[in-house]
């Protein structure tokens, strides 16, 4: 077995990888991109507003009052200029302002007798200059921003139809494990498949398009690998596989990547929980995917989710290295050595506090089923209340 590798580093190591092999850019229409990551800067095609915009219900006016009204200026429309002195035209909110307008009165401001109108409009501008929220071609937003519905409204109201943005990446998801039951009780040395229905989960909360899992795959090499190449031939531009990264007397993942030609990219992480985690790579249809191998300990391949698939897809998908937020531990956390420790946690909704929850062994789902996520206590520390610490969230 390979020495293991600083948790910290890894996760630099891993999205350095999947910045490397980026899925190339696509122009997607704006219904259809929530979610994926901006591969071009977002910028307006025209001023914004593009054109001098009322920002109020009143008399859009020229001169001074009393003023003689001739007409309507509604939402929507191109109005004449106001030519004379001593005029105005009723306006709509959102409507252009004609040229030659020099104050904007209130409906609520105005007395109005026949077509008559006085007042005394406010000092302050009623109405939104070209180029006041942004200019054509000013970068609003930067490569690797995440689309959400904020900024497909942006881009709605910039004058796009469509963002350059690279596309979600597909994965496929591989169980091993020949005690695996996909349905009924644990009974007679068999246990439930508890990843296969959760993992992929996971990874469609984190814009991964996944498709249902393969599971369980026979406990033999020649499966292992039959199933590996099935889901590189499928597209896969990643395989999340679970259990067999020790190596035991039917752990078959390390030979069926050596099979395959795949390199690692990490092999085993200084963490607990998850230690034997791995992400390798595979050259396959003239790019590189990616193979991660998250251990079969329930809570410890969810643990190698967060800790490598998280960086690896941020770096796939052209977005920075995740920062991670940090949080106040209310109770003490212990170190784990050499090691850093992964300890789940909840944050109170009152005091802001984290602390830690219980049934967390590595086999167990009860406390990661309630928990905020995992409080990182790097090697060599231990956590005191009171302590800052980084936080790894559960998607
Ligand atoms: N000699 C050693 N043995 C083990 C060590 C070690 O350091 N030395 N480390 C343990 C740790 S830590 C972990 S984590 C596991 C990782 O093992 P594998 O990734 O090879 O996983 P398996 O052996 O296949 O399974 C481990 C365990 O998890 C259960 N399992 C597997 N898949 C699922 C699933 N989809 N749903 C629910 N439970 C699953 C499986 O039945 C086993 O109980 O190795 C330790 N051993
Ligand atoms: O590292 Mo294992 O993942 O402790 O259960």
């Amino acid at each position: 077995m390979s020495a293991p590798e600083d948790w910290a580093s890894a996760r630099r190591t891993v999205h350095a990888a999947g910045w490397r092999a980026q899925l190339p850019p696509v122009a997607v229409p704006l219904a259809d991109a929530d979610g994926l990551t901006l591969a071009a800067p977002l910028a307006p095609v025209t001023d914004l507003p593009a054109f001098p915009t009322a920002s109020v219900d009143g008399f859009a006016l020229r001169g001074r009052g009393p003023w003689r009204v001739h007409g309507q200026v509604l939402a929507g429309s191109v109005p004449a200029p106001l030519a004379a002195d001593g005029t105005g035209v009723e306006i709509a909110t959102g409507a252009m302002v004609p040229e030659g307008t020099e104050a904007i009165l209130r409906v609520e401001h105005a007395t109005r007798s026949g077509d008559l109108v006085d007042g005394t409009p406010k000092s302050e501008r009623e109405w939104r200059v070209p180029g006041e929220e942004a200019h054509a071609g000013e970068p609003l937003l930067p490569v690797g921003t995440p689309v959400t519905p904020g900024v497909i409204g942006l881009a709605a109201s910039c004058g796009l139809d469509a963002l350059q943005v690279r596309p979600a990446p597909r994965a496929a998801m591989l169980i091993f494990g020949d005690e695996l039951l996909t349905a009924g009780p644990p009974a007679d040395g068999r246990i439930r498949d508890s990843l296969g229905p959760s993992i992929p989960a996971y990874l469609r909360r984190l814009g991964v398009t996944c498709e249902n899992p393969v599971a369980p795959i026979q406990d033999t090499l020649g499966a292992h690998v039959a199933a590996l190449r099935a889901a590189l031939d499928g597209g896969a531009d990643l395989i999340c596989t679970t259990g067999g990264t020790m190596h035991g007397p039917v752990d078959h993942l390390h030979p069926a990547l050596a099979e395959l030609g795949a390199q690692y990219v990490v092999n085993t992480v200084a963490v607990r929980p998850g230690f034997p985690m791995l992400v390798a790579a595979v050259p396959h249809g003239g790019r590189t995917r990616f193979v991660a191998g998250l251990p079969g300990n329930p809570q410890s391949a969810v643990v190698a989710l967060v800790s490598l698939v998280i960086p690896l897809l941020a770096g796939l998908t052209g977005r920075p290295e995740p920062v991670l937020p940090r949080v106040t531990l209310g109770e003490p956390v212990p170190g784990r050595g050499d090691f850093t420790h992964l300890a789940l946690v909840r944050v109170d909704p009152v005091d802001g506090l984290a602390r830690p929850v219980s049934h967390v062994g590595s086999a167990m789902l009860r406390g990661l089923a309630g928990a905020r996520g995992f409080a990182v206590i790097p090697p060599g520390a231990t956590g005191r209340a009171g302590d800052a610490v980084e936080l790894v969230e559960v998607p």
